[in-house]
């Protein structure tokens, strides 16, 4: 049984070359915000090392194969804490694949990994004179959209460039998600004119949560991706309900699911919604009937 009210925190940490100094960092900031009364933990896109195409594979980690210093710190946190972790993302070396993955891991209070988001959509951008970068010359998409349920509620996982495809949050809010939990790291270009417009739409379109967790500004970094900042938690009705700046800080807000079902009744956009003119499918459970359909007809046929 979930928690009805609780409280969720969002580390924007800052992240340096140094992996074992993130670690730790990430470790102070989280046992921090359980602390504080946090039963939720999220933290942001790429923690463990800077978020650059060219250095990301020497910091790749092994879920799998249980060689994650990275996620191992995490599980050790969640269980001695007994709280729930949306743990971000790290860089993930596909075991025995040799592709590279943008990876959240969901950590229960047992420690456990519950489960494993690979960024579905990759960033690519190219502004001339103002930004240019392209996440699938290193990184390999993920195949699965990511719903779990936990103690405080039925979680859906999206990484940064995710949240710009409003058919996945649909998608989430249709298989029952509560929460959609962002791990981000919006840059100076398009995070001023769009990440708050874009966790809001996302909140209201579907009349649930959305966690957004991006990595603190280093305004002394030489790199040409400075981070937007501004994590954020956001209401089903849109209201902002904690924020951060850009600078490094752990913001703690609360969730209350009751305000879900609050918000569905007064405005009941499911019911008013034109479904005869409209719909989006979800391929993965068309798919999977199909399938049934098809192994009952050869069963039939057999
Ligand atoms: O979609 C955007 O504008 C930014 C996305 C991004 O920074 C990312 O996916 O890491």
């Amino acid at each position: 049984m979930s928690q009805v009210q609780y409280k969720i925190a969002l580390c924007q940490l800052r992240v340096t070359t140094d992996k074992d100094g993130n670690i730790a960092r990430a470790r102070a900031a989280i046992h921090a915000a359980a602390a504080a009364g946090a039963k939720l933990v999220v933290l942001p896109e790429i923690w463990s090392c800077p978020y650059l195409m060219e250095t990301l594979p020497s910091y790749a980690e092994d879920i799998d194969g249980g060689g994650s210093p990275s996620i191992s710190m995490l599980s050790e946190v969640a269980a001695s804490r007994k709280i729930t972790i949306v743990g971000g993302s790290v860089p993930e070396k596909g075991s025995g694949s040799g592709q590279l993955f943008n990876t959240c891991c969901v950590i229960g209070p047992d420690g456990e990994i519950k489960a494993k988001h690979r960024k579905l959509h990759l960033f690519g951008i190219d502004i001339p004179g103002d930004i240019t970068f392209r996440e699938s010359d290193t990184l390999t998409a993920g195949q699965e959209p990511t719903v779990v349920d936990t103690d405080v509620g039925r979680i859906a996982v999206g990484i940064c460039h995710d949240i710009r495809f409003p058919e996945l949050a649909i998608l989430y809010r249709s298989r029952g998600a509560h929460l959609i939990c962002y791990p981000s790291a919006f840059n100076m270009s398009t995070g001023q004119l769009l990440w708050d417009l874009m966790q809001k739409s996302r909140a209201v379109d579907n009349q649930l949560f959305v966690a957004t967790c991006s990595p603190a500004r280093d305004p002394n970094s030489e790199s040409e991706y400075m981070i937007w900042g501004h994590s954020s938690l956001i209401g089903p009705f849109g209201q902002v309900l904690a924020a951060a700046g850009h600078e490094e800080a752990t913001v703690v807000g609360e969730i209350d699911l009751s305000l879900i079902g609050a918000v569905r009744e007064s405005l009941p956009l499911e019911k008013q919604g034109r479904g005869d003119l409209y719909r989006l499918v979800d391929v993965q459970s068309e798919s999977a009937a199909a399938g049934c359909v098809a192994r009952g007809e050869a069963n039939a046929a057999g």
